[in-house]
């Protein structure tokens, strides 16, 4: 059984909808996405959400960042009920400890921003560093992430994919994060760039104790990353459990489905 501390994040028959136009006298008429969803992400594991296109996987994310209003259920944060906090009131200590990095760094990141200035920005402003602080702890970043400090003078798009998505990583760190919501974080990256970049992942999750939500369509690399996963279809779990047990084990014709149409995994990233 798994000790309540061990868990960072829990989510609870999480329910979610969308306003889908008005009828002829003006009611919102709605469409529930998610459907009584629950699961827990451990302290310094990885909880993968897998499914196809609308799904409901980035709307589950967003609720965890508390950018959507829920319907019913509940979301725990280190024990606090965050899903109690009125809208638009969500404090800044909540806001550095869950970050987010997205599939396309170079929407993510400020065109007009120097790599480098992306990176002291975010630590200006969740750290309040100055000067020559501020200068050695965004090299410190640039060095976690393994991106060479001379690229701190380019632009997004002077930077390949790879390092842009390392850009968004480092400038996600720079508050000390203890849970990043990863919504496809990889999947715009070629396959050897997307290699890395896990193994990046995987390396800061040793290193930092950090929890990810892994948010994928793409089951061989959840099976690489994650240590639980939740397979979505349509809003609601065909499948939820240890990667062992849904990989070897599917217990839903849906899942079986999706794992059929990959033809084999590599193992765990090192
Ligand atoms: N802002 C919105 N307003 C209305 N409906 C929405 C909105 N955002 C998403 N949806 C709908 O909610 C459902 C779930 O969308 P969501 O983006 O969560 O799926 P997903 O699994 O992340 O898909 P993808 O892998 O394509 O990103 C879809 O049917 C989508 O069309």
């Amino acid at each position: 059984m798994t000790a309540v501390d061990d868990v960072i994040l829990r989510v609870e028959d999480l329910r979610i909808r969308y306003e889908k136009g008005r009828s002829i006298w003006g009611t919102p008429r709605y469409s529930q996405v998610v459907h009584g969803v629950s699961f827990a992400v451990k302290r310094g594991e990885t909880f993968g959400l897998v499914g196809e296109s609308g799904s409901g996987k980035s709307t589950i994310g967003k609720a965890i960042l508390r950018q959507i209003p829920i319907v019913g259920g509940s979301i725990t944060f280190e024990g606090q009920r965050i899903t109690e906090w009125k809208e638009g009131h969500t404090p800044l200590s909540y806001r550095r400890a869950v970050q987010v990095i997205f599939q396309s760094p170079r929407l993510s990141l400020n065109a007009r921003m120097l790599a480098r200035d992306t990176v002291a920005e975010a630590v200006a402003f969740h750290l309040g560093l100055k000067g020559s602080e501020l200068d050695q702890r965004v090299d410190r970043l640039f060095d976690d992430v393994g991106l060479p400090r001379h690229l701190g003078d380019r632009y997004p798009d002077e930077l390949s994919g790879g390092q842009q998505q390392r850009v968004a990583i480092a400038r996600a760190l720079a508050c000390d994060p203890r849970v990043v919501i990863c919504d496809e974080a990889v999947s715009a990256l070629d396959v050897s760039t997307q290699a890395q970049v896990i193994a990046l992942l995987h390396r800061l999750q040793q290193e930092r104790g950090l929890s990810y939500v892994f948010i994928s369509h793409d089951l061989g690399v959840v099976r690489n990353l994650c240590h639980a996963v939740g397979v979505l279809k349509h809003g609601a779990f065909t499948d939820i459990g240890s990667v062992e047990d849904v990989f070897e084990r599917p217990t839903s014709q849906y899942t079986r489905e999706l794992l059929d149409a990959i033809p084999r995994f590599p193992g765990r990233a090192a």
